[in-house]
């Protein structure tokens, strides 16, 4: 799994029985090397000669991919590998979401069973194709009775509400990583801010916070999905910044997380007693800080308390997916995605 933050790729060795389960075996995490992620942020955004720099990036994942699969040491029999490949564009409104990867490489190197372009068919579907976690989240932390949700934090965000009368409902609450890191790039030359704590010395300013929140994507009612094309370096690049302190604005757009998730989650699920925080912004103690201040009710759990690190669940969501798919049952939920119906999802290519 590659994410929207262009950290890098986190692999899991899982064990999904038949009857139901996961066991994480093995995880890896390798960064993009400097280069690779320059060239993937800006393939999200047209620019020269953009066809055939994808197909180079696409060859270079699947390098990385291998090297991730590598990593895990040294490998039991393995069903097949499920590979997200890099969201360089989501449209689900013009009919296609791109993940660049290019999956016959990496069977070739890996000598594995590589089931990829896991979106596709939902969107096909007349779906947005994501978020495709929330059945993976009702799978292995939902509980009979009580209302859970389930919150990654990565390059954007999404919420997952486990019922407790077993319906499940999900939607992207908008950037989460994405707009920080951005940001802490250009005035820091760090990755991100560790731990949010720059931010965390910063002052809100109450205006460009009411300018975040006026972007359209805030009033849209789900099914409903984001990514680079909308929230990205642009966009900040759009906003009332002038005169305002670079920490401030780290502070602002931290904020600006937090109110868009619990904004979402006390109108979709406001009798959610616990929320399981998971992606690497679970470990953002600035922003859980100002998640949990305006969620006083609710009890924040990072997702390792409940058997699963906050890097692994992602990766495990999508090998869960591909066992799905070898197993020839629909993966996606129309109820979140807006799909005609429960659809099988992917395509293999063969070791
Ligand atoms: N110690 C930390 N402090 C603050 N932020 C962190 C820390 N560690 C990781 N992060 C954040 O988490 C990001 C990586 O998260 P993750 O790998 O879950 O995202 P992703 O899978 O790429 O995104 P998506 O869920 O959108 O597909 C980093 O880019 C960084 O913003
Ligand atoms: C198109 C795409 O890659 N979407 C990602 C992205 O990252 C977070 C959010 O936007 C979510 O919609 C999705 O990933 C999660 C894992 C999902 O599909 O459930």
């Amino acid at each position: 799994m590659s994410g929207t933050s262009l950290d890098g790729v986190d692999a899991v060795l899982a064990e999904l029985p038949a009857g139901g389960g996961l066991r994480v075996l093995a995880h890896a995490h390798l960064d993009f090397p400097g280069a690779l992620r320059a060239e993937l942020l800006a393939l999200n955004h047209s620019g020269p000669d953009e066809l055939h720099r994808a197909a180079m990036a696409g060859q270079e994942l699947a390098r990385c991919y291998a090297a991730a699969i590598q990593a895990l040491g040294p490998l039991p029999p393995v069903r097949a590998v499920a590979a997200h490949g890099q969201t360089v564009r989501h449209r689900p409104e013009w009919g296609y979401t791109l993940q660049l990867l290019n999956p016959a490489l990496l069977a070739e190197l890996s000598g594995l069973n590589v089931v990829a372009d896991l979106r596709s068919r939902d969107v096909a579907a007349g779906g947005q194709g994501a978020p495709l976690v929330p059945a993976f989240h009702r799978a292995v932390f939902g509980k009979a009775g009580v209302d859970i949700a389930v919150l990654n934090l990565g390059g954007m965000g999404n919420l997952s509400f486990l019922h407790g009368d077993g319906r499940t409902l999900g939607f992207d609450t908008g950037p989460a990583n994405a707009l920080l890191d951005a940001w802490a790039a250009h005035h820091l030359d760090l990755p991100f801010d560790d731990g949010g704590g720059w931010a965390s010395g910063g002052t809100v300013q109450p205006a460009l916070l009411r300018a975040f929140q006026a972007e359209p994507y805030f009033a849209l009612p789900p099914p409903r999905s984001t990514g680079r094309d909308l929230f990205d370096w642009p966009w900040l690049q759009r906003q009332p910044l002038a005169g305002i302190d670079p920490r401030d604005v780290q502070a602002t757009l931290s904020e600006f997380t937090a109110w868009s998730v619990a904004d979402a989650l006390k109108r979709h699920q406001p009798g959610a007693v616990e929320l399981i925080v998971c992606g690497g912004g679970a470990f953002n103690a600035d922003l859980l800080r100002r998640l949990q201040a305006r969620l006083p009710g609710v009890v924040l759990v990072g997702s390792g308390d409940r058997g699963l690190p906050p890097m692994q669940v992602e990766a495990a969501a999508f090998a869960w997916l591909a066992a799905a798919f070898v197993r020839q049952q629909p993966g996606n939920l129309p109820g979140v995605t807006g799909a005609r119906g429960p659809r099988v999802l992917g395509a293999m290519y063969p070791a």
